[in-house]
């Protein structure tokens, strides 16, 4: 089967069908992920689409190979809920030195905190800051469009005039699926006096002297700072579409759609159909993204956890009680797309779970990938699933056939051999990025070390062999000597101390 993914633009699973093709003729994926806005510690509801999209990279770098997929999840450092927690944080610091402190210092804490959590760095980073230019010619291109235009030193884009250009562009409203009329119609009455119209945004607006800025685009005077939507439009133009040839001054619309944009379900409406209407305005293309995906909701007792009601819990606090890995899974427990209730009760099974795989996994020195256990991913990251047939290699007899009906419609079978058992769970692991990182062991490192202690034995070179013991003790390896009863020399074996 093919990787199919639910698309909340066509409401169906559709197949994954890369759009670029790398030099070697094998096909390319590209993928763009919204990221956080630097100014708090992360919360576990802001970790779920950090995970669920790290597995989705990590499959794809499976399917297509690591090559052949660029992740792009960026960091927005320019933002007004950032310039408030700045000056309340550093009062007595200009605010644009408050804001570097702030933001440097709550993105140093995400990275740890993700990769905690057991997540890949993507391939990039951008942060908006770094593509003001990019921003700049986007809105730009949109004023001569005529879909955007100047007021009192802002920029704003007009859904309505969009919905006037008559060339195969999507409507406004298309993703979210709800008709631009019914969305005015519903509007709040105290619309800002610079806009013509309710639903209008803002991609440029005015910054006063202490507040971060630059200078203003359209020949706007003065200095000014991007509203949040179109830093996403931008910093995807730069890194998915103009390295792959596409971009401003390019009109192929092949070249200026790229394949995956996710984000949690709270982005669809407005920010990612925001994205889309400056997108395919500035491109003349018909997609932004061919599918988009979005994240359920985790909550606390049936509610959003939000740092707006105060529900949360910082990804910092949990690491201080869970190992990373435990969080993770108790995340992936649930499909993606589902909601998920935060419970200490689910921590305390995902942490009994995890324990038995790895004691199973650490029987294991290679890893194999089940084809069945990746069929499940491939079906729109049915991790579930992929959990369900991970469990059986612990839970069931060896030898039996796990029937499960729901299993893709098929039983399959558990292998009788614990080794391959063990192998298969390592390799499953692996791919799901639950292997804590004093496991993730470097099994060719192991053997040639193994390979040079056998070495310096039979030169009687005790020292150094006790050396490398010592070195494999360190990376958390034991080591057991025999005798080969039929020849006679010395066979090492090892496995991971637990
Ligand atoms: N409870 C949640 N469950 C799943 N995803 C979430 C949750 N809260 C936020 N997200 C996701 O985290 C990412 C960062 O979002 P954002 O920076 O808007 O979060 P936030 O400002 O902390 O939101 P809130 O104020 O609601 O807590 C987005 O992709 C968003 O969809
Ligand atoms: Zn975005």
């Amino acid at each position: 089967m093919t990787l199919r993914l639910y698309n909340t633009l066509t409401k169906e699973k559709d197949e994954l069908a890369p759009l670029f093709t790398d030099a070697d003729g094998k096909p390319h994926v590209r993928m763009y992920v919204c990221g956080p806005t630097v100014y708090d510690f992360a919360h576990i509801g802001n970790a779920r689409p950090v995970i669920v999209f790290d597995v989705l990279f990590r499959l794809l770098r499976h399917l297509y190979g690591a090559d052949h997929v660029t992740y792009v999840r960026n960091i927005t450092d320019v933002d007004d809920k950032i310039n408030a927690r700045a000056a309340v944080e550093y009062p007595d610091l200009p605010l644009n030195e408050a804001i570097r402190r702030v933001t440097e210092k709550t993105d140093a804490q995400f990275q740890a905190d993700v990769a905690a959590l057991g997540c890949l760095p993507p391939s990039e980073q951008p942060r908006a800051t770094e593509h003001i230019d990019a921003m700049k010619a986007m809105i730009e291109r949109l004023i001569e469009k005529g879909v955007a235009y100047v007021a009192e030193g802002h920029v704003l884009f007009s859904p309505s005039e969009m919905n006037r250009l008559d060339h195969g562009l999507p409507r406004y409203g298309q993703l979210a699926r709800r008709s631009l009329d019914e969305m005015l119609a519903g509007a709040r009455v105290d619309v800002a006096p610079y806009k013509r119209e309710a639903m209008d945004f803002v991609l440029w607006k005015p910054s006063d002297d202490h507040e971060p800025g630059w200078p203003s685009p359209a020949g706007i005077p003065g200095r000014g700072r991007p509203g949040w939507h179109i830093e996403c439009s931008a910093m995807s133009m730069a890194k998915l579409l103009e390295p792959f040839g596409g971009g401003l001054s390019c009109d192929d619309p092949q070249k200026n759609t790229f394949d995956i944009h996710g984000g949690g379900i709270d982005l669809v409406f407005p920010h990612h159909e925001n994205e889309i209407a400056q997108s395919c305005c500035a491109f003349g293309s018909p997609r932004m993204a061919n599918i988009w995906m979005h994240n359920g909701f985790l909550q606390v007792e049936g509610e959003k956890m939000s740092k707006s009601t105060g529900n949360f819990v910082t990804i910092r606090e949990l690491l201080n009680d869970w190992p990373g890995e435990v969080l993770r899974l108790n995340m992936l427990k649930t499909h993606y797309r589902q909601p998920i209730d935060w419970t200490l009760k689910g921590l305390e099974e995902s942490a009994n779970m995890l324990s038995s795989w790895h004691r199973l996994a650490d029987l294991a020195k290679d890893a194999i990938v089940d084809p069945s256990f990746v069929e499940a991913l491939k079906d729109d990251l049915n991790t579930p699933m992929a959990i369900q047939h991970v469990s059986s290699w612990t839970k069931a007899k060896p030898g039996q056939v796990f029937s499960s009906a729901s299993f893709l419609g098929h039983g399959f079978l558990i292998p009788s051999d614990v080794a391959e058992r063990a192998q298969l769970m390592r390799g499953a692991l692996a791919l799901l990025g639950l292997l804590p990182p004093d496991r993730q062991v470097d099994v060719a490192r192991v053997n040639a070390l193994i390979t040079a202690r056998l070495e310096a034995r039979k030169a009687k070179n005790f020292a150094e062999a006790d050396r490398i013991r010592n070195e494999l003790d360190a990376m958390g390896i034991a080591l057991k000597d025999a005798k080969d009863p039929a020849t006679g020399e010395i066979v090492t074996t090892w496995e991971v101390k637990r």
